[in-house]
């Protein structure tokens, strides 16, 4: 349990938007979920809610191909699910599109406020999260990373895990948190909710600071 539980619990669907041109209005402070197609962002989304059917999931890799808003029961306060990268049944063409759009909404949103890197816990640091982390730091931007299915790994492992993360971030000069998750058995949710809370300035309803990109 948390103080947000509730906050995060109103969560409800805004729209969908192929490009930054089309998402909601970019004011206040919105977070955004990136990564690996399959990593588990949508499912990610939907424990931090508590709500089964919020952003839609599945086993096969590419389900979410559009940037998908979510609002919360505050002003201006947005969870946003990006399409995943690495999508290898998506023709090369349709590929660089989203791509260039996931790139313009990066670059370009004022109120994103910092990305949660979701990986698999068991295949972490791939190439496109390596390229993530890199631009994070390029752009000074606030970066969670959260290990997913943690359930998958024995305690031990997972710890570790985390803890040879870390080690990376430090080394690479990168400001950037790292826990391990679980949609199964709800490891690290309340931490997920904590951090959150924190970049979306829930304690603070009426001031929404100047984002980083602005
Ligand atoms: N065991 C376990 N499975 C999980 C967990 N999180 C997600 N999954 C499974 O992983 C698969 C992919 O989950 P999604 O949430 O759809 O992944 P995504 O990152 O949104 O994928 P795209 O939309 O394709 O980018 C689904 O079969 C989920 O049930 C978890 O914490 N534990
Ligand atoms: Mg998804």
């Amino acid at each position: 349990m948390t103080p947000y539980d509730s906050t995060f619990q109103s969560a409800y669907f805004i729209k969908s938007a192929e490009k930054l041109s089309q998402c909601p209005l970019d004011q206040g402070v919105e977070v955004a979920f990136a990564g690996r197609s399959n990593a588990g962002k949508s499912t990610a989304l939907n424990t931090l809610t508590n709500q089964k059917k919020l952003a839609r999931t599945s086993k096969t890799p590419g389900r979410t191909q559009l940037i998908n808003c979510f609002g919360l029961n505050l002003d201006d306060r947005r969870l946003i699910d990006l399409p995943g990268y690495g999508f290898a049944k998506v023709p090369i063409e349709m590929k660089k599109v989203w791509q260039a759009h996931m790139q313009d909404y990066l670059m370009n949103r004022r109120s994103l406020a910092g990305v949660v890197l979701v990986m698999d816990i068991r295949h972490p640091l791939k190439e496109f999260d390596e390229m993530m982390l890199d631009w994070a730091k390029a752009n000074g931007m606030k970066v969670h990373v959260l290990l997913t299915k943690s359930d998958k790994l024995k305690r031990g492992p997972a710890k570790s895990t985390m803890l040879s993360i870390q080690r990376e971030l430090k080394q690479q000069n990168i400001d950037g948190s790292v826990q391990t998750f679980s949609a199964l058995n709800g490891d690290g949710v309340d931490d997920l909710r904590i951090k959150l809370a924190e970049w979306l300035v829930l304690d603070n309803q009426d001031e929404i600071p100047v984002s980083p990109n602005a």
